[in-house]
């Protein structure tokens, strides 16, 4: 997917108006990176594929149903997925990064880009935040027992977790089953074919 393919395909889903608001934020990311590690630098001239659309498919994953549900993103760093996400829907959407300087680079996104009743930053560890969401996403943040150990307080078994995780690891999956019951499916990425999306619901401690 070439850089124009991919402003294509936000367009194409999401419409005019909400690419625009893609596009300021792509802008505020380039220009925070020259001052903090927000991204790869070497992902920097394909940003729109790497970044903007591996985190905008999680949202025909979240399903038509859950549009206007509490979304709760970990470790959002310089604002994949949780930020465009809140981008391009309507609900809420809370975003939690402990490292302060990204923290507060993502408040700022919130101001400059009107986000403030839609959007809040909690600058603290998942495990320390007391909200319930019914979608959870985390994108190159913890293991997986560490991401539903540390998050499970902000779940119901309502919640849908959205999990981009590289390349599969089924061991880490049927490990998982020992100490949690849930129901899983595995989506093949749309940037990368190597690499999984393991989608998690009806999560519960055994
Ligand atoms: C490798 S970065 C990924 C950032 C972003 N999700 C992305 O894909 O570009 C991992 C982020 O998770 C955050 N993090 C690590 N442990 C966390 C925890 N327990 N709760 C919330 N965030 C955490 C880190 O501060 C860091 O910004």
């Amino acid at each position: 997917m070439t850089e124009d393919e991919a402003r294509t395909w936000v367009l194409e889903r999401f419409g005019p108006v909400a690419t625009e608001r893609v596009v300021a934020f792509v802008a505020m990311v380039v220009e925070e990176a020259a001052h903090q590690n927000l991204i790869a630098p070497s992902t920097i001239p394909t940003i729109w594929e790497r970044h903007v659309v591996d985190s905008l498919q999680l949202v025909a994953l979240a399903g038509p149903e859950m549009h206007a549900m509490r979304w709760l993103d970990i470790g959002t760093g310089g604002g994949f997925p949780g930020m465009v996400v809140a981008l391009v829907r309507e609900g809420p959407v809370d975003l939690v990064e402990p490292r302060r300087r990204r923290a507060d680079f993502l408040e700022l996104c919130v101001a400059r880009l009107g986000l403030g009743d839609q959007v809040r930053v909690y600058p603290t560890k998942v495990e320390s935040v007391t909200a319930a969401a019914r979608i959870i996403s985390a994108r190159a943040v913890a293991s997986l027992e560490n991401l539903l150990r540390g998050a499970a307080h902000c779940a119901t078994t309502e919640t849908r977790w959205l999990l981009p995780r590289g390349r599969l690891d089924e061991a880490e999956i049927t490990a998982l089953q020992k100490p949690w019951h849930f129901m899983f499916h595995v989506e093949q990425s749309v940037t990368n074919p190597e690499s999984s999306i393991v989608v998690l619901d009806r999560v519960r401690a055994r």
